[in-house]
């Protein structure tokens, strides 16, 4: 399901000189379907820069990564933005929303915009945030004003509304509680039994080990690391 071939990556430092810096070369890796895929790697070996490539956000400056029939290295504009509501779904440690939207809303939006009528989309997202543990009467406030953990947690529910082909975990236990973090496991191995390609980064290690059936050094593409 998701295909990295190749995968290069370059920073031109524009505010230091023009300096381009290289942080990948010769990246490779396969998730199919069902499977869970972790990035290990000392920090700053480029973990983050690999998912980053893989959502879209950074242009690589060589390879493929193929999502489906798309492939993420070429593909126009408005075929990634058809790519991340259809397909590639991505929880990052932070949640980022429009102010006073209802959490509800945040958490339903991704469907919402696959066209799920509201009353579905709502019921959905009201039985991610109960599991998840957020109060109901918060559902209608904007989660801006939340806690850390709140906002992780709408964030995790907002990115398992949707029953993406692929997902993207950064960090996705990181900072929760005990309870907290074994619903988002739970929530993570179902994804994997109804045939979820997962790419993940997780630091806790004993989640990392539950969750996750092979493991990718990234440390093997980084110029002056690499073996
Ligand atoms: N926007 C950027 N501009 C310039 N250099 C960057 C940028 N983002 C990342 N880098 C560099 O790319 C390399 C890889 O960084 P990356 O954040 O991907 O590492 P990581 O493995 O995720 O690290 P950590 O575990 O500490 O989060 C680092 O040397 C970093 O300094």
């Amino acid at each position: 399901m998701i295909e990295v071939r190749n995968l290069s990556k370059n920073f031109t430092l524009h505010n230091q000189g023009g300096t381009v810096l290289p942080v990948m070369v010769g990246g490779h890796l396969d998730v199919a379907a069902g499977e869970c895929v972790g990035l290990i790697g000392q920090s700053g070996s480029g973990k983050s820069t690999m998912m980053r490539m893989v959502y879209g956000n950074y242009l690589a400056a060589g390879g493929s990564i193929r999502i489906g029939d798309v492939d993420v290295v070429t593909a126009l504009p408005r075929d990634i933005v058809a790519l991340r509501r259809h397909t590639l779904g991505y929880v990052s440690q932070f949640l980022r929303v429009l102010p006073r939207v209802p959490t509800i809303d945040v958490v339903a939006e991704p469907l919402l915009v696959l066209g799920t009528p509201v009353d579905a989309a709502r019921a959905k997202a009201a039985a991610l945030l109960e599991r998840l543990n957020i109060p109901q009467r918060l559902w209608a406030l904007s989660p801006t004003t939340f806690s850390g953990g709140e906002q992780q947690r709408v964030n995790i529910a907002r990115g398992f509304a949707h029953d993406y082909p692929a997902l993207l975990l950064d960090e996705p236990t990181a900072s929760l509680d005990a309870v907290n973090r074994e619903v988002v496991l739970s929530l993570i191995e179902e994804a994997k039994a109804r045939g979820a390609a997962i790419l993940g980064i997780f630091h806790d290690e004993p989640a990392r080990e539950r969750v996750c059936d092979r493991l990718v050094d990234v440390t093997s593409f980084t110029p002056g690391l690499s073996a």
